[in-house]
């Protein structure tokens, strides 16, 4: 997003931007931020995972496996496209904007990049995690590859970056609060 427009959305309606998407890696948080800053900007909150889990009436791990990657990248692309355009603040899956499409779309909202070294994401989201298909096997140098992988398709839409690592969420939640009212500048004076 560019700055104008970026702070031209910041400023309408209730002081927050329409739509907050927040990026990142498996385990940099995104499922456990989006709630709290959507409950903190009185905004409706979205996982982009849960529904398409709750669409498809399965797991993505099953996804994954049954009808293969391509298939759940087309419907993550779907889905996430229909969720920015509902508004609110939308966690993306951890793979979402390396889909040129969605990136493309990324450009036009507030983005949110939660970075997570990869010995803390590892450490997170647990060695062996059956529910994160991308990561079965050695998770650790799984998350290293994806993370060199994906760090500039990451970086690229990024209005807002925070390195998690050493905070807790409803920390997070400040930092990102503090940055967009940096964002959306000072109030016009009446
Ligand atoms: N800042 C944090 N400090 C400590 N633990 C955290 C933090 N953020 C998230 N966690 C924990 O890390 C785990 C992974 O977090 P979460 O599921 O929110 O990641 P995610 O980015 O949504 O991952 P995925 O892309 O796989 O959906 C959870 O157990 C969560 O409680
Ligand atoms: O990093 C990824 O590519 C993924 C992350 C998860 O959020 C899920 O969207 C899925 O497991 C793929
Ligand atoms: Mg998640």
């Amino acid at each position: 997003m560019s700055e104008t427009e970026l702070s031209d959305a910041v400023t309408s309606g209730t002081g927050a931007p329409s739509v907050v998407a927040v990026i990142g890696a498996p385990g940099s948080g995104k499922s456990t931020v989006g709630p709290l800053l959507a409950a903190r900007l009185g905004r409706r909150f979205v996982d982009v995972d849960t529904v398409i889990e709750e669409a498809e009436g399965r797991p993505i791990s099953d996804i994954f496996v049954t009808d293969g990657e391509p298939c759940f990248r087309e419907l993550e692309t779907r889905h996430t496209l229909a969720e920015l355009a509902a508004g609110g603040v939308v966690s993306l899956g951890g793979g979402a904007p390396a889909t040129p499409v969605v990136g493309e779309a990324l450009t036009r909202v507030c983005v949110v990049w939660l970075e997570v070294s990869a010995r803390t994401a590892s450490g997170r989201v647990g060695l062996n995690d059956a529910t994160r298909p991308l990561l079965m096997g050695n998770v650790h140098s799984r998350m290293v590859r994806l993370m060199a992988e994906r760090r500039p398709v990451y970086a690229a839409p990024a209005d807002i970056h925070i390195v998690t690592d050493r905070l807790r969420p409803d920390q997070i939640v400040e930092e990102i609060c503090t940055r967009l009212a940096e964002l959306s500048g000072p109030s016009p004076a009446v």
